[in-house]
């Protein structure tokens, strides 16, 4: 069985963090593993408070995975806070994990910080050099370069410019664009649209933690980096398609374990 370890802050909701990385990374078939960065008193409504976890701790949960266990993918989501940012950032090059997908998690959805504004220098710094792949949503890719994103060539611009950050490839999400929710690649060589159809629906909360997760489990399992996009981004298209009505905020996107279920919805 192939590992992941999402290193992330948790969701009491179940939707986003976390709880969303753990059921995507079983539902593509991967072995899932946490370590939890900060927890957050959360709903499909609003973040209403956050606890960061001490660092001591963080660091604590990351050598107890990875002095026993083989780690095949590292997914990141929520730091939080630039202390957080170093620890993690100081684990992983000891440890150096052979894939490691990063969602910038910036803002949720209610418009709650996740990551202090201060620290989106230490995670340019510190954490892009070592990852394979990082996964911008637009207002996250506009923070990180810095310009607003409006028009296609603008978009191929900033996957240039994120580049530039040390990454390996970069995949920004059109899920805030108007129009088709279709995703820009590049690997530093080719740019590759992943397309979809937009579907109607509120209950998107943690769609980008599910996208990451499903590219961190097809990695782990062996994929190259844009097939493991292109697994992921069918993967969060039948998960948005088959989004559940929870609570009456935005709810949560369905992960599918069962492997009938799952051939029923035309998924391998
Ligand atoms: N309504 C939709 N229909 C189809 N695909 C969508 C829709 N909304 C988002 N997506 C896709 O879901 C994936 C996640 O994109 P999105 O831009 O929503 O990430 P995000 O903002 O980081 O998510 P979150 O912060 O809620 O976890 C992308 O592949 C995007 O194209
Ligand atoms: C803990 C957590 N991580 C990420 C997101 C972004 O979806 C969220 N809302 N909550």
């Amino acid at each position: 069985m192939k590992t992941v370890l999402t290193i992330a802050g948790s969701d009491s909701g179940g939707g986003a963090g976390i709880q969303a990385d753990i059921k995507a990374i079983s539902a593509n078939g991967a072995f899932g593993m946490s370590v939890i960065t900060a927890v957050t008193a959360q709903n499909t409504k609003e973040v209403r408070s956050v606890q960061q976890i001490d660092l001591k701790i963080i660091q604590d949960q990351i050598e107890a995975v990875f002095d026993d266990i083989q780690v095949d993918a590292v997914k990141i989501g929520m730091l939080g806070n630039v202390e957080t940012v170093h620890v993690v950032a100081e684990a992983l090059k000891k440890y150096k994990p052979k894939c490691i997908v990063v969602d910038p998690v910036m803002i949720s959805k209610g418009g709650h910080y996740l990551l202090e504004e201060s620290a989106v220098e230490a995670l340019k710094k510190e954490i892009l050099p070592l990852s394979s792949i990082i996964t911008p949503n637009i207002p996250e890719a506009e923070v990180l370069i810095g310009r607003t994103l409006q028009t296609e060539e603008e978009l191929y611009k900033a996957c240039e410019q994120i580049m530039e950050m040390g990454v390996e490839a970069v995949l920004i999400k059109g899920g805030h664009l108007m129009g088709p929710p279709n995703d820009l690649f590049y690997n530093g060589e080719d740019f590759h649209w992943l397309k979809a159809k937009r579907i109607y629906t509120k209950n998107t909360h943690g769609t980008g933690c599910t996208l990451s997760s499903a590219i961190a489990a097809n990695l782990a399992k062996g994929s190259t980096v844009l097939e493991a996009v292109t697994l992921a981004k069918q993967y969060i298209t039948t998960a948005i398609t088959h989004s559940l009505a929870l609570g009456s905020g935005h709810g949560p996107t369905h992960h599918f374990y069962d492997l009938y279920e799952s051939s029923k919805m035309g998924m391998k």
